[in-house]
């Protein structure tokens, strides 16, 4: 089987997720989620000409006054009577104008005697500290399309547009399977032989953020009939993941045991390093991910394919990482013949990769913040050129 490229692999994962079922849920639960349907103003915002600043509403024609101070307007306080000419309105920021007024003079720009009041500093034109109704957005207007990544700034539009709750899809459900004779769990002692499990507890941090159901269904020896079974019983989630045994080895079990338990491969093997024996397919309604077993394969693999296979299921509009260009503080080696991802970290003089590219080598993984991404065939690199880097979380 020939070695297949990222972007190709990560189109047929893609094509395998089908989206999963929207639900409207109250906008607290739905950050870190993605819209699954457009979302239209319900009000205007402001909803009147408001004041941005503490001081007068007055008609700019008439500055420096002098203004008859009546009247005032605070927010939530009762609508202010009418401006007549030469009157001034005492006012708060996010107060409306009242009728007849056209700007706010700020009070450290005014002397006030009584009710009496004047205009000092600079000349007060019209619309000065007046945000119009409608400025921000008007009703029934587009506010965020579906496939939006909702943060704090989109779930603050959302509920100043009037909202409630918002379409989102589900939370997704993944099964997490640890595969190898030589795992024990988090935190227990480690006889000659034995290695701490270390893959889901990384891939349920890293789907932290991802509004999902991690379900891990734990450590799994290599043997056929439990790695079949284990598949039986990971065949309820949305996605199911599987780390070790995917290479070619006697005890890479991986691949026959999901084929015996009536999954359906779609590809083996990527054009990538680390990761390249990454398999993906089908178990019934879930899509299957087999990421390698060495922490630092399953880390990367787990970042181009698992994370955009959950948020393409979720709805994402740009499910695939973010990249961003950079530029390198030290020299690089030529590549293979396969992609690198390169683990790597910003510094002020550019990008510095990791002491050790190796896949097993997590203490050097712990220290980077992006991966380069150096294509296939790329000849050695010098400080200073120009590469791409997946900035991580
Ligand atoms: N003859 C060949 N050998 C290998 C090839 C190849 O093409 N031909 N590919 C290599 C590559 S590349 C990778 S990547 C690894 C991946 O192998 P597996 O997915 O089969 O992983 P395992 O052999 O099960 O484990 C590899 C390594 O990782 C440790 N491991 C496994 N699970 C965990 C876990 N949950 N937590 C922490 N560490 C884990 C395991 O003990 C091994 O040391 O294959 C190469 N071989
Ligand atoms: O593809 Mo592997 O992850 O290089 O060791």
């Amino acid at each position: 089987m020939s070695l297949l490229p990222v972007a190709e692999a990560q189109s047929r994962l893609m094509a395998l997720a089908r989206p999963l079922p929207t639900e409207h849920m109250p906008i607290p639960a739905c950050a870190g989620r993605w819209l699954k349907e457009d979302v239209v103003a319900l009000r205007d915002q402001p909803w009147a000409d408001l004041s941005a600043m503490d001081g007068y509403a007055v008609r700019a024609a008439e500055w420096p006054g002098p203004w008859q101070v009546a009247g005032e307007s605070a927010a939530g306080g009762p609508p202010p009577p009418p401006l007549e000419p030469g009157q001034a309105c005492r006012i708060f920021t996010g107060a409306p104008l009242p009728q007849g007024a056209d700007s706010i003079l700020i009070q450290e720009n005014a002397a006030r005697e009584g009710d009496m009041l004047r205009g000092l500093e600079e000349a007060l034109t019209k619309g000065r500290h007046v945000r119009p109704a409608g400025s921000d957005f008007r009703k029934d207007g587009l506010l965020l399309k579906a496939g939006s990544a909702l943060g704090a700034a989109q779930i603050a539009l959302a509920v100043l547009g009037g909202h409630g709750t918002l379409p989102v899809s589900r939370r997704a459900r993944v099964a997490l399977l640890s595969t190898g004779n030589e795992l024990v769990p988090p935190g227990a002692p480690t006889q000659p032989g034995q290695l701490p499990s270390s893959n889901a507890p990384m891939l349920a941090a890293l789907l932290a953020g991802l509004s999902c159901d991690v379900i891990d269904l734990g450590i799994v020896p290599d043997d056929l009939p439990g790695l079949v079974e284990a598949f039986a019983r990971a065949s309820q989630a949305d996605i199911i993941v599987s780390t070790g045994g995917a290479s070619v080895g006697d005890h890479d079990i991986v691949r026959p045991a999901f084929v015996q338990a009536g999954g359906s491969l779609d590809f083996w093997k990527i054009r990538m390093r680390p990761g390249k024996p990454l398999m993906a397919g089908t178990l019934g309604s879930a899509v299957f991910l087999g990421l390698p077993g060495n922490p630092v394969s399953a880390f990367v693999t787990a970042t181009l394919f698992l994370l955009p296979l959950v948020r393409n299921m979720m709805g994402a509009a740009s499910p695939l990482p973010r990249t961003a260009p950079a530029t390198l503080a030290a020299p690089l080696p030529a590549t293979g013949e396969r992609d690198d991802y390169l683990r790597a970290f910003r510094t002020e003089a550019g990008i510095v990769s990791v002491t050790s590219q190796d896949s097993a080598a997590t203490a050097a993984m712990a220290m980077a913040d992006c991966l380069i991404l150096r294509p296939a065939g790329s000849a050695p690199a010098a400080a200073g050129d120009h590469v791409t880097v997946l900035p991580l979380a």
